[in-house]
């Protein structure tokens, strides 16, 4: 049976009618699948097997990272407007993203270091040393660092413009800021700051929202630290002490970024509970 262009059916004896707007729209065209999955192009010839999972965990992970990058600005927008519980929503959402972005480290590992070596040589001097969005992600964050743009090679216009605009937007660190200065904190050192966290975390009872936030803030850094130091490990073990394609000393110069914290004040006041 045909309702106008709708599909109408019986299913379970309940009558279903999809597609009533025009009938036009497919699962396949609404998720551009033809785009979508002829994006997986090989550089191996002949083909190595494992290079098809090399790209798809690469291009699944840039997916997540413009989800987190709209999560993020969302919270962060959330706490300049004094929207303290969308703040926090937002924020527990990106945990379960970098929860499953750690995770995924399991599938690659199921590549060997033999398997990979099939391929890795085609890929010098690209590396993820070059994912725009996952250092967009650590400036939105709080750690700003515009030595990393310089040393970026082969940006686009585009690309470059979109860092410009994350080292000059505020942070969600600055953000908090202003949601201390609202509870009726003085932010203008960084004495006043943990003096002000130290009071937050002093009176649970009546500053419930901003330590909440403080703590999603602080598992957000956390589960960054973590998926930092899975993804040093599985270096190690698919390329030992090799250098990387994109030039750095590889395992080594990831080691030294093990330390780097979003929120250190957070992370100083447990010292002081
Ligand atoms: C076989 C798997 C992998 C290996 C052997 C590997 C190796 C490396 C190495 C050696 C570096 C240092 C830069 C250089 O190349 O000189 C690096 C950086 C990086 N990799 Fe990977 N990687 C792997 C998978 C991934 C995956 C799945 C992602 C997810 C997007 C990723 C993201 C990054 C990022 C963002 C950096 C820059 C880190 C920073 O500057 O702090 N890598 N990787
Ligand atoms: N840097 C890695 C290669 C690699 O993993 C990679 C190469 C191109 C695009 C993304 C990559 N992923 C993370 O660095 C290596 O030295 O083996």
């Amino acid at each position: 049976m045909s309702t106008g262009d709708g599909v109408a059916g019986q299913w379970g004896g309940v009558d279903i009618h999809f597609g009533e707007e025009g009938g036009r729209l497919t699962y396949g065209s609404y998720l551009r699948l033809s785009q979508l999955l002829d994006q997986q192009r090989l550089e191996s010839d002949p083909p190595a097997h494992d290079e098809l999972l090399f790209i798809t965990i690469h291009q699944v992970y840039e997916l997540w990272f413009k989800q987190v990058l709209h999560e993020l600005t969302g919270s962060r927008d959330a706490m300049l407007s004094g929207e303290l519980w969308l703040a926090e929503h937002l924020l527990r959402r990106v945990h379960t993203i970098e929860r499953t972005l750690t995770q995924q480290i399991d599938i690659l590992e199921t590549m060997t270091p033999q398997d990979f070596g099939e391929f890795r040589h085609r890929l010098s001097p690209a590396s993820g040393f070059q994912s725009v969005q996952y250092r967009e992600i650590e400036f939105l964050s709080g750690a700003k660092d515009p030595s990393f743009v310089k040393r970026f090679r082969g940006l686009t216009d585009a690309e470059k413009a979109r860092l410009g605009r994350r080292l000059a937007d505020p942070t969600l660190w600055d953000a908090f800021l202003v949601v201390l200065e609202k509870a009726g904190f003085a932010t203008d050192s960084e004495d006043a700051v943990r003096d002000a966290l130290r009071k937050v975390a002093g009176d649970r009872a009546h500053y419930a929202a901003v330590w909440e936030l403080a703590e999603a803030l602080l598992q957000h850094d956390e589960l960054a630290a973590a998926w930092r130091a899975r993804h040093v490990v599985m270096v190690e073990r698919m390329i030992g002490t090799k250098p990387g394609t994109g030039g750095s000393s590889g395992a080594g110069y990831l080691r030294s970024r093990l330390d780097l914290r979003y929120y250190p004040l957070l992370w100083d006041l447990r010292s002081s509970l």
